[in-house]
């Protein structure tokens, strides 16, 4: 069987899945929130969960469901007027899922997030709880950021990151990603009509020669930030579907659309894929060309002899950024030194070093390259 063959299979026998909804195909800038689209996503996924899987929903689409009613013509560019619009929206939204899955007497749940709540571990907790309950209790979660909160430099950004988070933080056995186009292009088919489908992607490879393109009027992230999401949730071991909206039956009973992203079978531990993927960094170690080899080519542990600068005000058990002598970014690590502790330490040799301070600046478990 081919990856894309098993991949297909997997998401259709997914025992539980997210399953993401993008703006664009939600909401329109003249129409504002489309309850006839709600609807049949609704049952899309009614008739999945009545099959035996448990779906957890995130909705994209508060900022676009506000926008009508507070007077605006367009998605704003600034901060405050999307939160205020989202902040509208939300109500909307919330309410136009939990009016769609009352016609089968299924009871919805709201679950607001912010990229802080994924990095602090206790947060990521207590979601994960949330979302476990709500589905013990037969209801489903309808996830979104929680855009009011969200600061500009914690922001998400778009949902599809999110989404492949909350599919790792529920152990999602697949992701599937519903827009308003019906798969992956070799370029924006809205601008390049000569466009090639692409119906399976195994490797990085796979992705040569493809441009990601930005996305419509009420779309965050286009094309980049699904594909991003998508390496995400494939270093976790989930395998993606990225599929139109229109087509949500199809895609969520096992039919042959959308491009589907194979899963790296030997996935991220949970602690390696928090270090790469959710948490926030405190600071920055700056490494000489030695160090980069070792521990970005040898997975060697990182040791202070390699260091030639630390920047931040980060404390020990803080995840930093690894950066090269050029200041590019190679990895992230959970340091164990505090950036006081560590500043004195920097360029010495081990063996030089008080025996308390002779353990790892980063040890090799607590490191990934990016
Ligand atoms: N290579 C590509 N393949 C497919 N779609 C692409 C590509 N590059 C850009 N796009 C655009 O990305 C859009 C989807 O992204 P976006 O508007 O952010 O959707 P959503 O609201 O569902 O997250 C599509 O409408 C499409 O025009
Ligand atoms: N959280 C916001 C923005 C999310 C967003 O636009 O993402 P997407 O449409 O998935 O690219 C909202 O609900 O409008």
């Amino acid at each position: 069987m081919s990856a894309g063959v098993d991949t297909r299979h997997a998401i259709a026998s997914a025992r539980s899945i997210v399953v993401k909804i993008g703006s664009s195909a939600l909401t329109s800038v003249a129409g504002g929130l489309d309850t006839g689209r709600l609807d049949a996503l609704a049952d899309a996924i009614e008739t999945r969960m009545q099959a035996g899987s448990d779906v957890v929903v995130v909705s994209s689409g508060a900022v676009g469901a506000g926008l009508a009613p507070l007077g605006l013509r367009r998605r704003p560019q600034d901060l405050a007027t999307k939160q205020a619009a989202a902040s509208v929206g939300q109500l909307a939204l919330a309410h136009a899922w939990g009016t769609s899955f009352g016609r089968y007497q299924r009871t919805v749940g709201q679950v607001l997030l912010t990229a802080e709540d994924m990095a602090r571990r206790s947060n990521h907790r207590n979601a994960q709880r949330t979302l476990d309950r709500l589905r013990a209790l037969g209801a489903v979660a309808v996830v979104n950021e929680n855009d009011t909160v969200a600061t500009a430099e914690l922001r998400f950004g778009d949902n599809d990151r999110l989404a492949a988070l909350v599919a790792h933080l529920v152990g999602a056995d697949a992701l599937v990603l519903l827009s308003d186009v019906d798969g992956l292009y070799s370029g924006d088919p809205r601008k390049d009509p000569a466009a090639q489908f692409i119906p399976q992607v195994d490797s990085p490879e796979d992705l040569d020669g493809v441009i990601a393109g930005s996305g419509g009027a009420l779309g965050t992230g286009g094309m980049a930030s699904k594909l991003s999401a998508a390496r995400l949730a494939a270093d976790a071991g989930v395998p993606v579907l990225l599929a139109a909206a229109a087509d949500a039956a199809s895609a969520l009973a096992g039919g042959a659309v959308g491009t589907t992203f194979t899963a790296r079978p030997n996935r991220l531990s949970a602690r390696r894929f928090w270090v790469r993927h959710a948490a926030d960094t405190r600071g920055d170690l700056h490494l000489d060309a030695g160090a980069v080899r070792a521990v970005v080519g040898r997975r060697h542990s990182l040791l202070s002899a390699g260091i030639t600068a630390v920047d931040g005000g980060f404390d020990a058990g803080d995840v930093v950024a690894l950066r090269d002598p050029s200041g590019a970014v190679v990895g992230r690590g959970v340091v164990a030194y505090d950036a006081i502790e560590l500043g004195a330490m920097l360029g010495q040799s081990t063996g030089n070093l008080a025996p308390e301070l002779q353990r790892p600046v980063v040890h090799a478990d607590d490191l990934v390259s990016v």
